[in-house]
């Protein structure tokens, strides 16, 4: 019999929109190219609100004809209450953006398919073989989780890559486990190991009966970058013809502007570019996107636009201003290094073509309604304190906030822009270039729920009523039925009996060795048929919160984007003072007082280490540098030390990539 088996992603901003964009279109040519098109459905998981009341119908359209099937959720039961217990947590991660990620638990709802590859939508498939994933797990059961270990910490698995089997009940348990437990990152990807990760149970007995099973798969089905771990570099040189999927984790994606302007010199980048460069073509979305005229939009009050006019929108290689010829060479030598590197040159021309414009391009894709709307600042405070509750406050255009069309607590937090006011279009053109992030960063300490999504109860009565069917049954009413209202996308419509494709299905079983292993594996764990409520398999989930910590100020792709490049001579004291730091981690024992403590000799004297120099100097009497502690102990040095390594480190990666933060 065929299994019915889906590809599924994420959407709950229209900041990942590029993300789900290439993604989509990538997935699908990769599954043409295996002939697995017609067994394997693509799936996009997206916020109801977002979906309904954002997304421009162009939008929707290009989401409809590159995803099978659309599936509307709402935020979990009591989100914001999780949200709300695990920011402690979330803070960590600079990323306040990603509470929302907890939606992910929904994943396991989706019972009208046998088994799912989640992939989050910074991700990119590079070839058929990922494709693997479905044999490999070929006998996965509903309580494993497949799953590539993460950099950050390699006995945790990293969620943006998943097997799993959708199950009713796991889905219900999963839902409960992420109200009563806080998250160890506060997102997804902690509580998920949480509850499905037998790693995660720090108690030694409970792990032997650990109910659940993550399955590790081969870090090359998620490669994440960037990756500052030691032996990255190396590894990825060398696994590099078998890596099949690239994940762009941590703040800046390939699509952002961050990205975009600092020319992020690297060989996935610049591939998640020319998939994203395809696409656009395919979808002749460069034309539509240029008649999007940027001056309906009040300009002067955006600087963000206002910050990017030095990038050509939709540039094409030809439109990006060359100075010379050095950067041609230059782009060249960086194809023949490591694949990972990237570097950061803000003043040169882009080496591929930028493909996007970010805000110009989103403003495609985001209802104009919502646009044209929008909020000043003083009432942006104000919905900040008061949303979510009944505001009879004196100013009229207040009560537009209150959203009465939402019955479930969690959703009285979405802003309602129903009430035109000429006065709001900057904030609503910031707030929907980038409605969560910015929004949440603004209000992380209190509920970074708020001002995420925005409810237009202007919207198109059909829209509203999908909204309504999903708020009565979120498992199976939800599901867009697009049927009375656009022909020809009658096929996103949910409707399994009704889908012809969904008795295709491949069958698998004998098409891959390995499958036996994971068999051997479902069979070793006895409890498979029983739910056991493991909210005490790891009390001691906030001990991995470093309480010393101070809770650290939220970041933002864009907001960050409209501070001006920072100098090259800024960088270069910049790394001159990280490199000045790392001395301070040299152990004290290298250091003149410890050695001439250690010897009883007096400072004073000038014999500090006296001992050691001498030897030093037999073998080297060049570097008899006193000023220089370093080089005085030539011994003490790697030899990477003395090569610009560290340098190099510091500028290729984002220092804010939350995996390898060390405070
Ligand atoms: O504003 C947002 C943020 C996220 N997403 C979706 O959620 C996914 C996860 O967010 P992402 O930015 O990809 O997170 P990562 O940088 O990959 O961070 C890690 O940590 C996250 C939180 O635990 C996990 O969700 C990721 O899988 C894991 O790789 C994205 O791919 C999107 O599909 C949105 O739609 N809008
Ligand atoms: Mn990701």
């Amino acid at each position: 019999m065929c299994r019915k088996l889906a590809i599924a992603t994420l959407l709950y901003s229209a900041d990942y929109l590029p993300g789900v964009f290439a993604l989509g279109y990538q997935v699908n040519k990769l599954l043409k190219e295996a002939g697995r098109n017609d067994r394997i459905r693509t799936c996009l998981i997206v916020t109801t609100p977002l979906f309904n009341d954002i997304l421009s119908d162009f939008a929707k359209d290009l989401l409809n004809s590159i995803y099978d099937d659309i599936i509307l959720v709402n935020p979990l039961e009591r989100q914001d209450e999780s949200i709300q217990s695990n920011s402690e947590n979330l803070a960590l991660l600079e990323r306040p953006e990603l509470s929302f990620a907890l939606i992910k638990a929904r994943l396991w709802e989706l019972t009208q398919y046998e088994q799912v590859l989640y992939l989050d939508s910074d991700t990119l498939p590079l070839n058929k073989d990922f494709l693997g994933l479905f044999d490999i797990m070929f006998k996965q059961t509903k309580l494993q989780i497949g799953a590539v270990a993460d950099i950050g910490w390699p006995d945790m698995f990293n969620s943006g890559v998943m097997m799993l089997i959708p199950d009713a009940e796991i889905a219900s348990v999963l839902q409960n486990y992420v109200i009563e437990n806080t998250s160890i990152d506060g997102a997804d990807q902690g509580i998920l190991n949480q509850f499905f990760n037998q790693n995660c149970c720090t108690d030694e007995l409970l792990k032997e009966t650990f109910p659940r099973e993550w399955v590790q798969l081969s870090f090359t089905y998620n490669v994440t970058t960037p990756n500052l771990g030691y032996e990255s570099s190396p590894a990825m040189n060398y696994f590099k013809p078998t890596i099949k999927l690239i994940h762009f984790i941590g703040q800046h994606k390939p699509w952002s502007l961050w990205s975009q302007k600092n020319f992020v010199r690297n060989e996935y980048n610049t591939q998640w570019n020319e998939v994203y460069q395809e696409f656009q073509e395919e979808n002749k979305l460069a034309d539509e996107v240029s008649k999007i005229d940027i001056g309906d939009f009040n300009e002067s009050e955006n600087v963000q636009i206002a910050s990017q006019e030095t990038i050509p929108q939709t540039a094409s290689p030809e439109a990006i201003p060359r100075d010379n010829e050095s950067s041609t060479e230059k782009e060249v030598e960086t194809k023949n290094t490591r694949p990972e590197d990237t570097e950061v040159q803000p003043d040169e021309p882009a080496p591929f073509p930028v493909p996007l414009d970010f805000t110009k391009w989103l403003t495609t894709f985001i209802n104009k309604d919502n646009v044209s709307t929008q909020v000043t600042n003083e009432q942006h405070e104000h919905e900040k304190n008061d949303s979510g509750s009944n505001n009879n406050d004196s100013k009229p255009v207040q009560e537009s906030f209150v959203d009465n069309n939402h019955s479930k607590p969690d959703q009285d937090n979405y802003v309602n822009n129903s009430d035109a006011n000429p006065n709001q279009d900057s904030y609503m053109n910031n707030s929907v270039a980038n409605p969560d992030q910015k929004s949440i960063a603004d209000n992380s300490d209190a509920n970074p729920n708020q001002d995420s999504y925005m409810n237009n109860s202007d919207s198109k009565p059909d829209q509203k009523s999908i909204a309504d069917n999903s708020d009565a049954n979120p498992n199976q009413d939800s599901y867009m039925n697009n049927s009375d209202s656009k022909p020809d996308q009658k096929s996103i419509a949910d409707n399994s009996d009704a889908n012809p494709n969904q008795d295709s299905y491949m069958n698998n079983s004998d098409s891959k060795p390995d499958q036996k292993s994971i068999a051997d594996n479902s069979d070793a764990n006895p409890n498979q048929d029983s739910y056991v409520n493991n909210s005490v398999a790891n009390p001691d989930q906030k001990s991995h919160v470093d309480a010393t910590q101070e809770p650290i100020t939220n970041k933002n792709d864009l907001l960050e984007d409209v501070e001006p490049p920072a100098p090259i001579e800024e960088d270069v004291q910049l790394l001159e003072k990280e490199e000045e730091g790392y001395d301070e981690f040299l152990p004290d024992v290298y250091e003149p007082d410890a050695v001439n403590n250690e010897e009883g000799e007096d400072f004073n004297e000038g014999k500090v280490g006296r001992s050691v120099e001498d030897a030093l100097k037999e073998e080297d009497p060049i570097k008899d540098e006193p000023d220089n502690p370093q080089q005085e102990m030539p011994n003490f040095r790697f030899d990477w030390e003395d090569s610009d390594y560290l340098s190099k480190v510091e500028r290729y990666f984002p220092d804010d990539v939350f995996e390898y933060a060390v405070e």
